[in-house]
């Protein structure tokens, strides 16, 4: 068989969860997760004295019980787990080709990245795709995921090619696949939004002064949004969640966006997460749940939660153009 005619590879590649919604399963998660200098780049003298002395010994039984209210019982996942297996399920199904084996993987907990790459190869794939599904680049994630492949790589000796999706921010097909989602699920509540909160993951703002284009991208994301929405930025508002630790973080945070509104009279809210390609803990739980139950506190009276692009038509449609574009010449 010539390489022409070897299969390739696709990798579809999300942030992770963990194996399982206990102390043990979390603490091993947020271990792998938080040690990760991309993450968290902080000279390891100083932080890993905190991470191992004080976050291991009391996040994990407080996240624990949010994963535990959100597990997906009947496959035993957290639910960005579930959605990311179902995109790579659909995507493979979609393209229907024998020379594109289309896998998934998660960069923190499993099927890890090494993992997947030594797969598709056992399978004949010698070019391989990795789609990292960050639509704005942070190095913290993106980066992040391009080092795990390439650190699997370094230990072989026949290697394939690799090449990893650039970001996708301002793409068409992220914009008008955003869209659409939003114009369809808002078709469908039974109240009609004064103010939609787009929310993005933060970042320490300290990632950004160091040269991150992540605010950037998340900027672009938000103003063409609104553009193809026709929603100007006092409709559609910008704002950063998940916040953690001390340090300051990329303002706007969402939840003192949304306590503001509320108490500025806004009675009807919607909120959306664009950065995030799955539901997660931070979508399902973070907004759906804490910025809600906020939002109702602060005299809010309508609140909905918009969900993710997920393994909807417009999701995987955009996942499908995604990778046709990474495989291009490859097929
Ligand atoms: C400590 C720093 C963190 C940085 C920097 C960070 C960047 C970042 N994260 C995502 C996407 C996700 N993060 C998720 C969970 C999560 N994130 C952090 C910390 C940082 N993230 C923590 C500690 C956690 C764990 C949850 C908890 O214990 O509260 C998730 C959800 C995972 C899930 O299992 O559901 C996602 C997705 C992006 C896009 C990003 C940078 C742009
Ligand atoms: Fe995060
Ligand atoms: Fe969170």
């Amino acid at each position: 068989m010539s390489s022409r005619d070897t299969p390739v590879g696709l990798l579809v590649v999300n942030l992770g969860t963990p194996d399982a919604p206990d102390v043990a399963s979390v603490r091993r998660y947020l271990a792998q997760f938080l040690s990760d200098r991309r993450v968290v780049d902080l000279p390891r003298a100083l932080w890993l004295p905190i991470l191992y002395g004080v976050i291991l010994n009391t996040r994990p039984a407080r996240s624990a019980k949010l994963y535990e209210s959100i597990w997906n019982r009947e496959t035993n996942e957290g639910p960005l787990k579930t959605i990311t297996r179902l995109q790579a399920e659909k995507l493979g199904a979609r393209i229907g080709s024998p020379r594109l084996i289309v896998d998934y993987a998660l960069r923190y907990g499993s099927p890890s990245i090494e993992d997947r790459i030594e797969t598709l190869m056992k399978r004949g794939c010698e070019r391989i795709a990795l789609l990292p599904l960050y639509p704005q680049y942070a190095a913290s994630t993106t980066a992040s995921a391009a080092d795990a492949a390439f650190a699997a790589l370094r230990k072989m000796r026949k290697q394939p090619a690799l090449r990893i999706g650039a970001s996708y921010y301002d793409d068409p097909a992220y914009i008008d696949a955003l869209a659409a989602s939003l114009r369809r699920q808002m078709a469908a509540l039974d109240f009609a939004p004064e103010v939609i909160v787009a929310s993005f993951h933060g970042l320490p703002q300290a990632q950004v002064d160091r040269g991150d284009p992540y605010r950037d991208h998340c900027e672009a994301s938000w103003r063409l949004l609104g553009d193809a929405l026709g929603m100007g930025p006092e409709k559609l508002r910008l704002a950063f969640q998940s916040r953690f630790g001390r340090a300051q973080w990329l303002k706007p945070y969402t939840a003192d966006m949304v306590a503001e509104l509320a108490q500025a009279g806004v009675k009807r809210l919607a909120i959306v997460a664009p950065g995030f390609s799955a539901d997660c803990l931070e979508t399902i739980e973070e907004l759906g749940v804490e910025i809600r139950d906020l939002f109702l506190a602060k005299g809010g009276e309508k609140f909905a939660r918009l969900a993710c692009l997920n393994d909807s038509e417009e999701g995987v449609a955009l996942i499908e153009a995604l990778a046709k574009r990474e495989v291009a010449g490859w097929m």
